[in-house]
């Protein structure tokens, strides 16, 4: 099976091209290639896939398996992969997740290879923008939680998947994001589990975050996660509504929450790493 690896703010998964080839078993496959020493390593697998409502459908697998509504670095990779591969070489482009279409801009070099991309990521979900919250979305946005003798307040925003963003004051950089991100993943406020989004306000318009993901660990980015704490700054008047510059640990994410049209923005690289083969048995 051929793959391509790529990466957003070194946010990495295994894009398999649909198109072509044909996974039967995209959760145990994502079990498999996603272990760093068994496998290929990544973040987790991504299929491309056609689609009948949009240019193409992006299909997102974490490493155990489960399958999550929407990926915010990948769905960047997916427009990039489509566009410099001719297969889609449109300047918008609008990718079926199960979250929703997503609308994507292609910003090209001289070259005309993608180099940024900017993601329509659609209206955050919270009890405080009163929009009905969906089916997965944590239905409070202020909920205090304690583990380890500590205890936390979260803004819980839906992008289509589950978020609690805490801002906290010890530096990020030096938190143990597993001992705690590990025990808020699973608290049984979040039905569907939630990634958890640990956050330092540099500025209002300037943060620094590390996640926890939902089904993976800790990576060196979240598209969706940095969008709901963009979101949940925005909610507690910390950040404004113009841009917001968001530090990684694999890069920088800019993010606008657009109150035009209700929108956030999402503006970052995608980047291929390499193509294989993958010997599948
Ligand atoms: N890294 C992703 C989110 C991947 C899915 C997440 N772990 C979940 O289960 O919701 C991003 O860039 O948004």
């Amino acid at each position: 099976m051929k793959f391509t690896k790529m990466q957003g703010c070194g946010n990495d998964y295994v894009y398999i091209n649909c198109f072509d080839e044909t996974v039967s078993a995209p959760a145990e496959l994502a079990r498999k290639i996603s272990d760093r020493h068994f496998g290929i390593g990544s973040d987790g697998l991504v299929l491309i896939t056609p689609s009948q409502n949009a240019d193409c459908c992006m299909r997102m697998f974490n490493p155990d398996g489960s399958e999550s509504e929407m990926c915010g670095n990948a769905i960047r990779c997916v427009a990039k992969y489509v566009y410099d591969r001719n297969i889609i070489h449109k300047k918008q482009i609008a990718i079926e997740t199960l979250a929703g279409i997503k609308f994507i801009t292609v910003n090209t070099d001289e070259n005309d290879t993608a180099r940024t991309l900017t993601v329509d990521m659609g209206a955050p979900i919270t009890e405080a923008t009163e929009i009905p919250v969906i089916a997965n979305a944590s239905p409070v946005k202020d909920l205090s939680l304690s583990a380890h003798g500590r205890d936390f307040t979260f803004t819980c925003v839906s992008m289509g998947n589950p978020h609690a963003v805490t801002f906290i004051n010890d530096d990020v950089s030096l938190f143990d994001v597993e001992r705690f991100g590990s025990v808020f993943e699973k608290d049984n406020h979040f039905p569907h589990k939630a990634n958890i989004e640990f956050v330092n306000v540099l500025s209002p318009t300037h943060l620094k975050m590390r996640v926890w993901e939902r089904g993976t660990g800790e990576t060196l980015a979240c598209g969706t996660g940095t969008c709901a704490t963009v979101a949940a700054a925005c909610l507690n008047g910390i950040s404004p509504h113009e841009a917001v510059k968001v530090d990684l640990l694999g890069g920088q994410l800019i993010i606008e929450w657009n109150m035009e049209d209700g929108h956030i923005y999402m503006t970052g690289p995608a980047e291929f790493t390499f193509d294989g083969e993958y010997y599948y048995g």
